[in-house]
Protein backbone atom coordinates (compact mmCIF):
# COMPACT_ATOMS: atom_id res chain seq x y z
CA UNK A 1 0.00 0.00 0.00
CA UNK A 2 1.67 3.01 -1.16
CA UNK A 3 0.34 5.41 1.59
CA UNK A 4 3.72 7.44 2.77
CA UNK A 5 2.05 10.09 4.58
CA UNK A 6 -1.17 9.29 6.74
CA UNK A 7 -3.63 11.82 6.93
CA UNK A 8 -6.53 12.09 8.77
CA UNK A 9 -9.95 13.28 8.84
CA UNK A 10 -9.54 16.58 10.54
CA UNK A 11 -5.95 17.18 8.38
CA UNK A 12 -8.17 17.03 5.70
CA UNK A 13 -11.10 19.05 6.40
CA UNK A 14 -8.24 21.94 7.61
CA UNK A 15 -6.84 21.42 3.97
CA UNK A 16 -9.97 22.10 2.09
CA UNK A 17 -11.05 25.34 4.15
CA UNK A 18 -8.56 26.81 0.93
CA UNK A 19 -10.40 24.90 -1.68
CA UNK A 20 -14.23 26.24 -3.08
CA UNK A 21 -14.76 21.92 -2.91
CA UNK A 22 -17.73 21.93 -0.01
CA UNK A 23 -17.47 19.63 2.66
CA UNK A 24 -15.46 16.44 3.14
CA UNK A 25 -17.89 13.36 2.86
CA UNK A 26 -15.01 10.39 2.78
CA UNK A 27 -11.55 9.73 2.12
CA UNK A 28 -9.58 6.46 1.06
CA UNK A 29 -6.05 5.82 0.45
CA UNK A 30 -5.13 4.69 -3.04
CA UNK A 31 -3.21 1.32 -3.05
CA UNK A 32 -1.44 1.73 -6.52
CA UNK A 33 1.34 3.46 -7.36
CA UNK A 34 5.00 4.42 -5.39
CA UNK A 35 6.23 7.55 -5.40
CA UNK A 36 3.56 9.25 -3.97
CA UNK A 37 0.87 9.40 -1.41
CA UNK A 38 -2.74 9.25 -3.15
CA UNK A 39 -6.01 9.25 -1.50
CA UNK A 40 -9.45 9.42 -3.14
CA UNK A 41 -11.48 12.70 -1.54
CA UNK A 42 -14.72 12.74 -2.13
CA UNK A 43 -16.82 15.94 -0.76
CA UNK A 44 -20.30 17.16 -1.12
CA UNK A 45 -20.75 20.97 -2.46
CA UNK A 46 -24.88 22.32 -2.93
CA UNK A 47 -25.87 18.89 -2.35
CA UNK A 48 -23.68 17.39 -5.62
CA UNK A 49 -21.04 14.64 -4.59
CA UNK A 50 -17.61 15.82 -5.74
CA UNK A 51 -14.83 13.77 -6.14
CA UNK A 52 -10.83 14.62 -6.26
CA UNK A 53 -7.50 12.89 -5.90
CA UNK A 54 -5.20 13.74 -3.12
CA UNK A 55 -1.45 13.81 -4.19
CA UNK A 56 1.28 14.13 -1.39
CA UNK A 57 4.42 14.41 -3.25
CA UNK A 58 6.79 12.09 -1.22
CA UNK A 59 10.08 13.27 -3.78
CA UNK A 60 9.59 16.71 -5.02
CA UNK A 61 10.09 20.10 -4.23
CA UNK A 62 7.66 22.72 -3.67
CA UNK A 63 9.76 24.62 -6.50
CA UNK A 64 10.03 21.66 -9.39
CA UNK A 65 6.16 21.22 -8.62
CA UNK A 66 4.38 23.88 -10.43
CA UNK A 67 5.82 23.27 -14.04
CA UNK A 68 3.81 19.61 -13.78
CA UNK A 69 0.23 21.19 -12.27
CA UNK A 70 0.70 23.75 -15.22
CA UNK A 71 0.77 21.19 -17.72
CA UNK A 72 -1.88 19.03 -16.01
CA UNK A 73 -4.16 22.16 -16.01
CA UNK A 74 -2.87 23.32 -19.73
CA UNK A 75 -3.71 19.49 -21.25
CA UNK A 76 -7.06 19.16 -19.96
CA UNK A 77 -7.85 22.81 -21.02
CA UNK A 78 -6.87 21.14 -24.58
CA UNK A 79 -8.43 18.01 -25.05
CA UNK A 80 -6.12 15.93 -23.46
CA UNK A 81 -7.57 14.53 -20.38
CA UNK A 82 -5.21 14.95 -17.73
CA UNK A 83 -6.79 15.82 -14.44
CA UNK A 84 -7.01 19.26 -13.81
CA UNK A 85 -5.25 20.73 -10.88
CA UNK A 86 -7.78 22.77 -8.40
CA UNK A 87 -7.14 26.23 -7.38
CA UNK A 88 -6.83 26.82 -3.62
CA UNK A 89 -8.85 29.97 -2.69
CA UNK A 90 -5.39 32.01 -3.13
CA UNK A 91 -4.89 31.16 -6.49
CA UNK A 92 -1.94 28.69 -6.89
CA UNK A 93 -2.10 24.73 -7.13
CA UNK A 94 0.07 23.71 -4.39
CA UNK A 95 -0.39 23.74 -1.02
CA UNK A 96 1.25 22.16 2.23
CA UNK A 97 0.04 19.03 3.87
CA UNK A 98 1.81 17.26 6.59
CA UNK A 99 4.97 19.47 5.94
CA UNK A 100 4.99 18.39 2.29
CA UNK A 101 4.03 19.69 -0.72
CA UNK A 102 0.40 18.39 -1.92
CA UNK A 103 -2.35 19.22 -4.43
CA UNK A 104 -5.85 18.27 -5.20
CA UNK A 105 -6.80 17.33 -8.85
CA UNK A 106 -10.11 16.23 -10.68
CA UNK A 107 -11.05 12.60 -10.16
CA UNK A 108 -10.76 11.04 -13.69
CA UNK A 109 -13.16 7.99 -14.82
CA UNK A 110 -11.82 4.65 -15.83
CA UNK A 111 -9.75 2.37 -14.97
CA UNK A 112 -5.63 1.11 -15.27
CA UNK A 113 -4.95 -1.36 -18.32
CA UNK A 114 -3.15 -4.78 -17.67
CA UNK A 115 -3.32 -5.85 -21.04
CA UNK A 116 -3.88 -3.21 -24.16
CA UNK A 117 -5.52 -4.29 -26.52
CA UNK A 118 -5.05 -3.34 -30.43
CA UNK A 119 -7.74 -0.41 -30.46
CA UNK A 120 -6.41 0.70 -27.10
CA UNK A 121 -2.79 0.86 -28.47
CA UNK A 122 -4.37 3.02 -30.97
CA UNK A 123 -6.01 5.25 -29.20
CA UNK A 124 -2.84 6.00 -27.35
CA UNK A 125 -0.90 6.54 -30.44
CA UNK A 126 -3.35 9.35 -31.17
CA UNK A 127 -3.48 10.75 -27.93
CA UNK A 128 -0.01 10.78 -27.70
CA UNK A 129 0.76 12.84 -31.08
CA UNK A 130 -2.49 15.30 -29.44
CA UNK A 131 -0.74 15.78 -26.59
CA UNK A 132 2.87 16.51 -28.35
CA UNK A 133 0.93 18.84 -30.57
CA UNK A 134 -1.32 20.81 -28.20
CA UNK A 135 2.47 21.41 -25.77
CA UNK A 136 4.04 23.45 -28.24
CA UNK A 137 1.79 26.19 -26.99
CA UNK A 138 3.37 25.51 -23.59
CA UNK A 139 5.48 28.06 -22.37
CA UNK A 140 7.35 26.50 -19.53
CA UNK A 141 10.32 24.54 -20.30
CA UNK A 142 12.29 21.85 -18.08
CA UNK A 143 15.05 19.98 -19.40
CA UNK A 144 14.96 15.92 -19.14
CA UNK A 145 16.67 14.76 -16.36
CA UNK A 146 16.30 11.27 -17.40
CA UNK A 147 18.47 11.85 -20.51
CA UNK A 148 21.52 10.50 -21.68
CA UNK A 149 23.71 12.27 -18.97
CA UNK A 150 21.78 10.92 -16.22
CA UNK A 151 21.91 7.63 -18.08
CA UNK A 152 26.04 7.75 -17.79
CA UNK A 153 25.76 9.02 -14.41
CA UNK A 154 23.02 6.56 -13.03
CA UNK A 155 25.31 3.60 -14.74
CA UNK A 156 28.17 4.80 -12.86
CA UNK A 157 26.69 4.78 -9.92
CA UNK A 158 24.89 1.26 -10.28
CA UNK A 159 28.08 -0.31 -12.29
CA UNK A 160 29.66 -2.10 -9.18
CA UNK A 161 26.17 -4.01 -8.44
CA UNK A 162 25.90 -5.45 -12.10
CA UNK A 163 27.20 -8.65 -13.51
CA UNK A 164 29.51 -8.54 -16.77
CA UNK A 165 27.00 -9.31 -19.08
CA UNK A 166 24.70 -6.06 -17.94
CA UNK A 167 28.14 -4.01 -18.00
CA UNK A 168 29.22 -4.52 -21.54
CA UNK A 169 25.37 -3.93 -23.06
CA UNK A 170 25.18 -1.23 -21.24
CA UNK A 171 28.54 0.31 -21.83
CA UNK A 172 27.93 -0.67 -25.89
CA UNK A 173 24.38 1.18 -25.51
CA UNK A 174 25.93 4.70 -24.34
CA UNK A 175 28.22 4.35 -26.44
CA UNK A 176 25.84 3.47 -29.76
CA UNK A 177 23.58 6.44 -28.31
CA UNK A 178 26.36 8.87 -27.39
CA UNK A 179 26.71 9.48 -31.38
CA UNK A 180 22.84 9.71 -32.19
CA UNK A 181 21.74 13.07 -32.76
CA UNK A 182 18.73 13.67 -30.45
CA UNK A 183 18.87 17.52 -30.44
CA UNK A 184 17.92 17.71 -34.07
CA UNK A 185 14.68 15.75 -34.20
CA UNK A 186 11.49 17.39 -33.46
CA UNK A 187 11.09 17.98 -29.38
CA UNK A 188 8.65 19.61 -27.12
CA UNK A 189 6.92 18.28 -24.42
CA UNK A 190 6.90 14.82 -23.45
CA UNK A 191 5.01 12.93 -20.84
CA UNK A 192 8.21 10.71 -20.88
CA UNK A 193 6.72 7.70 -18.55
CA UNK A 194 3.11 7.19 -20.23
CA UNK A 195 3.61 3.60 -19.50
CA UNK A 196 -0.29 0.95 -18.93
CA UNK A 197 -0.26 2.35 -15.33
CA UNK A 198 -0.39 5.90 -16.52
CA UNK A 199 -3.58 5.96 -18.34
CA UNK A 200 -7.36 5.65 -17.35
CA UNK A 201 -9.76 3.34 -20.16
CA UNK A 202 -13.43 3.31 -19.85
CA UNK A 203 -13.99 0.63 -22.63
CA UNK A 204 -11.53 1.66 -25.44
CA UNK A 205 -12.40 5.45 -24.56
CA UNK A 206 -9.48 7.04 -22.61
CA UNK A 207 -10.25 8.60 -20.00
CA UNK A 208 -6.88 9.76 -17.85
CA UNK A 209 -3.59 10.69 -18.51
CA UNK A 210 -1.70 10.89 -14.94
CA UNK A 211 1.34 11.03 -13.38
CA UNK A 212 2.81 13.49 -15.74
CA UNK A 213 5.97 14.07 -13.07
CA UNK A 214 8.22 13.32 -15.81
CA UNK A 215 7.27 15.87 -18.16
CA UNK A 216 10.20 17.76 -20.34
CA UNK A 217 11.11 18.64 -22.54
CA UNK A 218 12.73 16.61 -25.11
CA UNK A 219 12.46 14.52 -28.66
CA UNK A 220 8.33 13.39 -29.52
CA UNK A 221 9.89 10.13 -30.81
CA UNK A 222 11.56 8.74 -27.42
CA UNK A 223 7.64 9.28 -25.83
CA UNK A 224 6.74 7.43 -28.94
CA UNK A 225 9.02 4.64 -28.17
CA UNK A 226 8.88 4.56 -24.04
CA UNK A 227 4.90 3.73 -25.11
CA UNK A 228 5.63 1.26 -27.52
CA UNK A 229 8.16 -0.73 -25.34
CA UNK A 230 5.30 -0.92 -22.67
CA UNK A 231 1.53 -0.98 -24.38
CA UNK A 232 3.09 -3.13 -26.94
CA UNK A 233 5.25 -6.37 -25.04
CA UNK A 234 3.94 -9.25 -24.63
CA UNK A 235 5.04 -10.99 -21.23
CA UNK A 236 4.17 -14.17 -20.59
CA UNK A 237 6.28 -16.55 -18.53
CA UNK A 238 9.71 -16.18 -18.24
CA UNK A 239 11.55 -12.73 -19.59
CA UNK A 240 13.14 -14.67 -21.79
CA UNK A 241 9.62 -14.68 -23.92
CA UNK A 242 8.81 -11.48 -24.32
CA UNK A 243 8.02 -9.95 -26.84
CA UNK A 244 6.46 -7.16 -29.48
CA UNK A 245 2.97 -8.03 -30.96
CA UNK A 246 3.34 -6.45 -34.28
CA UNK A 247 -0.12 -5.64 -34.94
CA UNK A 248 0.07 -3.52 -31.57
CA UNK A 249 3.14 -1.22 -32.60
CA UNK A 250 2.09 -0.99 -36.30
CA UNK A 251 -1.48 0.25 -34.49
CA UNK A 252 0.04 2.75 -31.72
CA UNK A 253 2.62 3.89 -34.49
CA UNK A 254 -0.22 4.34 -37.60
CA UNK A 255 -2.05 6.43 -35.41
CA UNK A 256 0.33 8.42 -34.24
CA UNK A 257 1.57 9.48 -37.75
CA UNK A 258 -1.76 10.11 -38.96
CA UNK A 259 -2.19 12.26 -36.44
CA UNK A 260 1.53 13.73 -36.29
CA UNK A 261 3.45 12.65 -39.40
CA UNK A 262 6.94 11.47 -38.47
CA UNK A 263 9.84 13.17 -40.58
CA UNK A 264 11.82 10.91 -42.61
CA UNK A 265 14.80 12.04 -40.04
CA UNK A 266 12.90 10.72 -37.01
CA UNK A 267 11.74 7.29 -39.34
CA UNK A 268 15.72 6.63 -39.44
CA UNK A 269 15.58 7.25 -35.73
CA UNK A 270 12.70 5.07 -34.58
CA UNK A 271 15.46 1.97 -34.03
CA UNK A 272 17.52 3.82 -31.62
CA UNK A 273 14.65 5.92 -29.71
CA UNK A 274 13.80 2.16 -28.70
CA UNK A 275 16.53 1.41 -27.70
CA UNK A 276 16.88 4.54 -25.81
CA UNK A 277 13.71 4.22 -24.06
CA UNK A 278 14.69 0.73 -22.91
CA UNK A 279 18.18 1.86 -21.43
CA UNK A 280 16.30 4.68 -19.97
CA UNK A 281 13.78 1.99 -17.94
CA UNK A 282 16.49 -0.59 -17.89
CA UNK A 283 18.69 1.83 -15.86
CA UNK A 284 16.01 3.27 -13.64
CA UNK A 285 14.97 0.03 -12.33
CA UNK A 286 18.17 -1.57 -12.03
CA UNK A 287 18.75 1.97 -9.42
CA UNK A 288 15.51 1.37 -7.60
CA UNK A 289 16.93 -2.52 -7.30
CA UNK A 290 20.03 -1.88 -5.89
CA UNK A 291 20.23 2.01 -4.45
CA UNK A 292 16.40 2.13 -2.68
CA UNK A 293 15.71 5.30 -2.05
CA UNK A 294 15.16 5.38 1.94
CA UNK A 295 11.93 5.28 3.49
CA UNK A 296 10.49 3.89 0.32
CA UNK A 297 7.71 0.81 0.27
CA UNK A 298 9.56 -1.01 -2.43
CA UNK A 299 7.04 -2.60 -4.96
CA UNK A 300 10.27 -3.21 -7.61
CA UNK A 301 9.61 -3.37 -10.55
CA UNK A 302 11.62 -5.96 -12.32
CA UNK A 303 15.00 -4.53 -14.15
CA UNK A 304 15.28 -7.87 -16.00
CA UNK A 305 11.93 -6.72 -18.62
CA UNK A 306 13.64 -3.90 -19.62
CA UNK A 307 17.00 -5.99 -19.65
CA UNK A 308 15.23 -8.42 -22.17
CA UNK A 309 13.79 -5.42 -24.41
CA UNK A 310 17.11 -3.88 -24.52
CA UNK A 311 18.19 -7.04 -26.10
CA UNK A 312 15.66 -7.37 -28.39
CA UNK A 313 15.97 -4.21 -30.04
CA UNK A 314 19.64 -4.58 -30.03
CA UNK A 315 19.39 -7.05 -31.85
CA UNK A 316 17.04 -6.05 -34.31
N1 LIG B 1 -6.62 11.93 -11.29
C1 LIG B 1 -6.89 10.67 -11.05
N2 LIG B 1 -8.13 10.18 -11.27
C2 LIG B 1 -8.44 8.89 -10.99
N3 LIG B 1 -7.57 8.01 -10.48
C3 LIG B 1 -6.32 8.44 -10.23
C4 LIG B 1 -5.91 9.78 -10.50
N4 LIG B 1 -4.62 9.92 -10.14
C5 LIG B 1 -4.25 8.72 -9.65
N5 LIG B 1 -5.27 7.84 -9.71
C6 LIG B 1 -5.25 6.44 -9.23
O1 LIG B 1 -4.23 6.32 -8.27
C7 LIG B 1 -3.30 5.31 -8.65
C8 LIG B 1 -1.90 5.76 -8.22
O2 LIG B 1 -1.55 6.96 -8.90
P1 LIG B 1 -0.14 7.16 -9.58
O3 LIG B 1 0.14 6.05 -10.55
O4 LIG B 1 -0.10 8.55 -10.08
O5 LIG B 1 0.82 6.93 -8.34
P2 LIG B 1 2.21 7.55 -8.05
O6 LIG B 1 2.76 6.87 -6.85
O7 LIG B 1 2.03 9.03 -7.94
O8 LIG B 1 3.03 7.26 -9.36
P3 LIG B 1 3.87 5.99 -9.89
O9 LIG B 1 3.46 4.78 -9.15
O10 LIG B 1 3.52 5.84 -11.35
O11 LIG B 1 5.26 6.37 -9.68
C9 LIG B 1 -3.47 5.14 -10.14
O12 LIG B 1 -3.17 3.83 -10.54
C10 LIG B 1 -4.93 5.46 -10.34
O13 LIG B 1 -5.71 4.30 -10.12
N1 LIG C 1 7.10 3.53 -15.34
C1 LIG C 1 8.30 3.25 -14.56
C2 LIG C 1 8.11 3.56 -13.10
C3 LIG C 1 7.69 4.96 -12.75
O1 LIG C 1 8.44 5.92 -13.36
C4 LIG C 1 8.68 1.78 -14.70
O2 LIG C 1 7.79 0.97 -15.01
O3 LIG C 1 9.84 1.46 -14.48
Amino acid sequence: MSVYTVVEQSDLVEFLQDYSVGELADFQGISAGIENTNYFVNTLQDGQTRQFVLTIFEHHSFAELPYFLNIMAFMAEHEIPTAHPIKTLSNGYLKELKAKPAALVERLKGGGVDHPNDIQCSVMGEYLARFHQAGQDFSDFRPNDRGLDWMVSTYQLIQQYLPSDEQAMIEAELAYQAQIDWAHLPSGVIHADLFCDNALFSGNQLSGIIDLYYACNAAFLYDLAVMVNDWCRINEGDVENIHFDATKVEQMVHAYRQQRPLSEEEEQAWPAALRLAALRFFLSRLKDKHMPREGEMTQIKDPNVFKQVLRIHRQA
